[in-house]
């Protein structure tokens, strides 16, 4: 196999923080590309969404005391001119604006009126230019009371960058947000859009090219992307006629003494998603159920981690799940240090993350190969409960990382995707369809069955993640159940090659 079977970064899937999108701003002007035009193409492209989204009406543009104001006022110029029936309040005074604010403002022939309810009478389209890249702290005050209007009356809002009060990189609302219709952002989207709060926030997000010059990103060095096939579709084998079942992976899966469907889930998963053989080790009294499910696993008796490590000497089997079903026992624990110290391609999920919540350490001292944790948020508090139940995902799954040692995968509709040398993936590629008991076990079953064709941990958790969106999204109709997952990967691996 392929030696390098790692993430290709992709410069358009890039996401960047409020502090690298002024990195490229400042790259953009240093290179002779003057601030005013990148403001003025920014406040263009808003007010074409404006137009190209919504019929003509009378239009209400709150602008803040920054950048994304200056914007604001670009944006209301072009409406203008255009012919459609423009208002403008600015918080703060026209004589404390800076730079090209400054300079936006004096580009605006209108009148600038202060803020007051009155302007939302008649029910106008807003434009949100009062905070973006530049919001520090909790909004309260008049604009606390104008962004409550305007998310009580239900008005329809073309946002700025990001609606006001959600925080780009963070995710986080400080104090209240703004609830739009359409978002316009410039260059690259930020990790905030992509966060629960920024999709329930900004409605359509349209990513704008303001000619930031390309050598931008390579003197940023970015980190995050939001996941997507051009990131990972490469690694997937393709048919080669020297194929044989071993050249493709075995993937061995630890099932408990109860709860075997967690296991069978896993499996078809990895067998689907291309592993050459799964076996499953089952619990004694397990074994005859195992045996006449599926005929396509493999089944072995486990009756305790030792016997785990001895059907570790066999060095074809390159990948290794422990969780789903294992059970929070001693033998899943035993059986999962086994794996790391054999340092075969691990992911552990469910049962063998909550097993270690006594002691995370041992776990992270025992993590020194390719290893994926797939924690949701109750399974993450276990094992990182300083980092737990605070905004920021993506800045928590990095630490839990470069903590653990291990990629973590840490679940939900904005699920995260974080390895160790701080890189990241965002994937929205879902559906809340997913939220069905069995259907981690399918995502852990992927990965496996992934890192079995020996994908490096960060790209088969974030292939894995993908598909299994793109699987429930197939479905297409209401009713989804976890067992339909691993029937719709075929379409879903089918879809890939319109990526090619
Ligand atoms: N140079 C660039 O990077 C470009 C930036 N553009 C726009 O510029 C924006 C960033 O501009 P700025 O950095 O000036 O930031 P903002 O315009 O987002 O806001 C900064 C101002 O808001 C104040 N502020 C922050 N939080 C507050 C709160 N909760 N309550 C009251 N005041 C608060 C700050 O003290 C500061 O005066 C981007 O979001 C984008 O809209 C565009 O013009 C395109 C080019
Ligand atoms: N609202 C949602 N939107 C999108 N994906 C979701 C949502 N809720 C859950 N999921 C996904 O469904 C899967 C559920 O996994 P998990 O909680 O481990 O379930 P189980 O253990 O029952 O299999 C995860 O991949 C998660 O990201
Ligand atoms: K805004």
């Amino acid at each position: 196999m392929a030696e390098n079977r790692d993430l290709l970064p992709r410069d358009e899937l890039t996401l960047l923080t409020c502090a690298e999108m002024s990195k490229s701003d400042g790259f953009a002007i240093a290179s002779g590309v003057p601030g005013r035009d990148l403001m003025e193409r920014a406040g263009r492209a808003v007010a074409m969404a404006v137009m190209q989204r919504h019929g003509r009406r009378p239009v209400v543009l709150l602008c803040g005391p920054g950048n994304n104001g200056g914007d604001g006022f670009v944006a209301a110029r072009h409406l203008r001119t255009a012919g459609w029936s423009v208002r403008l309040a600015l918080f703060g005074s026209l004589e404390a604006l800076k730079g090209d604010a400054a300079w936006a403002a004096s580009t605006w022939t209108g009148a600038v009126e202060p803020w007051s309810a009155g302007l939302l009478d008649g029910a106008p389209l807003v434009v949100d230019a009062i905070f973006g890249a530049g919001l520090s702290r909790k909004i309260d005050g008049e604009i606390g009371t104008a962004i409550d209007l305007v998310n009580e009356r239900k008005l329809t809002v073309v946002a700025v960058d990001v609606p006001s009060g959600l925080h780009g990189d963070t995710g986080e609302i400080l104090g209240r947000a703004v609830e739009a219709e359409t978002t316009v952002t410039f260059h690259r989207a930020k990790p905030g859009h992509y966060s629960v709060e920024g999709l329930r926030r900004c409605g359509y997000l349209r990513i704008v090219d303001i000619c930031i010059p390309d050598g931008a990103l390579a003197t940023i060095d970015p980190k995050t992307w939001l996941n997507a096939p051009p990131l990972w579709t490469h690694l997937l084998r393709r048919g080669d006629i020297a194929d044989h079942k071993y050249a493709r992976g075995h993937l061995t899966i630890l099932a408990g003494s109860h709860a075997t469907g967690a296991a069978r889930l896993a499996a078809l998963a990895g067998r689907r998603v291309g592993a050459g053989l799964v076996t499953i080790g089952a619990f004694p009294s397990t074994l005859t159920a195992l045996q006449a499910a599926e005929p396509g696993n493999l089944i072995v008796e486990i009756d305790d981690a030792a016997m785990f490590e001895r059907l570790l000497g066999d060095e074809r089997r390159n990948a290794v799940l422990i969780g789903p079903g294992s059970g929070v026992t001693d033998r899943t624990r035993g059986a999962a240090l086994a794996a790391l110290a054999a340092r075969r391609r691990v992911v552990l999920d469910a049962d063998a993350i909550t097993v270690f919540a006594s002691d995370p350490d041992l776990l992270f001292g025992s993590i020194d190969g390719p290893t994926v944790l797939t924690p949701h948020e109750g399974e993450f508090r276990r094992l990182f409960p300083d980092l737990a139940g605070k905004a920021d995902k993506l800045g928590r799954a990095r630490r839990a990382a470069a903590r653990s040692g291990a990629t973590i995968l840490l679940k939900g509709p904005d699920t995260v995707i974080a390895a160790p040398d701080g890189r990241a993936v965002v994937n929205i590629h879902a559906s809340p369809a997913l939220a069905t008991a069995g259907s981690g076990d399918v995502l852990a079953g992927l990965i496996g069955g992934l890192m079995a064709q020996e994908l490096t941990p960060f790209a088969a958790a974030s292939a894995a993640a993908w598909l299994h969106g793109e699987c429930a999204r197939l479905f297409g109709r209401p009713g989804l159940i976890a067992e339909d997952l691993p029937a719709l990967l075929p379409q879903a691996l089918q879809s890939l090659s319109s990526f090619n």
